[in-house]
């Protein structure tokens, strides 16, 4: 499937308006996080937050007072930012519905899809995004999904909201979401999965476990640098370091033979299928 994609200029800062967060957990922290440092002030933040535990992290990071429950404080809000989990969605949508009606709603969720959050909230001003969590130091990687009904203006206010959240990717087409969803949602865990796999075998051979943890991570670092920056594909840059009858070559042939790419093919293969799952189960009510 070819995937079209817009990759954003920079952007002119714009005032923003009052933003509703629904879910004050991980990602919605990320997000106001950013908000925060485009110095956008608590008081024009409204979260709604059931769990104590969390209300009390956003006024101690943010100094938000969140509310436990939907209220009419809502109805200020241009935005309303949808960060909770999939299975909760139907149901944090309920009281949400009418409260605020000129709102553009812009949902984080994985999989659920912009038609079931439409007829939930009884609006066709829906953008769908799949964030990733190095948004928390304004490095993420975001698809953005926006259904007909949302405007040139809407779409510039919710790269506004996100600025500060790293790089924004438009897609034309709703299924794409799925995808960015297991390549880079996803994403992070994949790759702290071989900082774990790389500083794990660093201490079984002998280093500290912080000198494997350094060099792991350090690597990751300036690897992705040089990737983002060399005119040649990954491919290539891979063979640089692959000296003929080397030590990296010893380590890719068993790669290879371990079939390990095939296997980590696979597993992006089940994110996928999960995001359309996670749509099935929980977008039907
Ligand atoms: N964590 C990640 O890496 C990413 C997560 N996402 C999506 O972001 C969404 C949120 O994920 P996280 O922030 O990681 O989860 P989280 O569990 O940290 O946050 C969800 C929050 O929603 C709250 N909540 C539950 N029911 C509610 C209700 N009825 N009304 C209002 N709030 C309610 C929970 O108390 C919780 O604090 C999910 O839909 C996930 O698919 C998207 C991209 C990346
Ligand atoms: O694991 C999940 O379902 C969410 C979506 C992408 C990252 N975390």
């Amino acid at each position: 499937m070819n995937i079209a994609v817009t990759f954003l200029p920079r952007r002119e800062p714009i005032p923003l308006p009052p933003i509703g967060f629904i879910g004050g957990g991980n990602m919605a922290s990320a997000i106001i996080g950013g908000l925060i440092k485009q110095d956008v002030p608590a008081a024009s933040i409204e979260v709604v937050e059931p769990f104590a535990e969390a209300r009390a992290r956003l006024a101690n990071d943010f100094g938000i007072l969140a509310q436990p429950a939907a209220g009419p404080a809502l109805a200020r809000c241009k935005v309303i930012v949808w960060a909770v989990k999939p299975q909760s969605f139907a149901e944090a949508a309920r009281p949400v519905r009418g409260l605020a009606p000129d709102a553009l709603h812009l949902s984080v969720a994985a999989g659920i899809p912009s038609g079931s959050i439409a007829r939930w909230l009884d609006t066709e001003r829906v953008v769908r995004a799949m964030p990733n969590t190095p948004a928390l130091v304004g490095q993420g990687m975001t698809g953005l999904f926006a259904r007909a009904a949302v405007d040139m203006g809407d779409r510039k206010l919710i790269e506004q909201v996100l600025d500060a959240t790293g790089e924004l990717m438009w897609v034309d087409a709703e299924e794409s979401l799925d995808v960015v969803t297991a390549v880079s949602g996803s994403g992070p865990a994949y790759v702290f999965y071989f900082i774990e796999a790389m500083t794990e075998a660093g201490v079984e051979l002998g280093l500290t476990p912080e000198q494997a943890h350094q060099l792991a991570v350090g690597t990751f670092t300036g690897a992705s640098a040089l990737a983002a920056d060399a005119a040649e594909p990954p491919a290539v840059l891979r063979e640089r370091v692959t000296s003929k009858g080397g030590t990296t070559y010893a380590a890719i042939t068993s790669m290879e033979s371990d079939a390990v790419k095939a296997k980590f093919k696979t597993a992006i293969r089940a994110a996928h299928q999960r995001a359309a799952e996670l749509g099935q189960e929980f977008g039907k009510a």
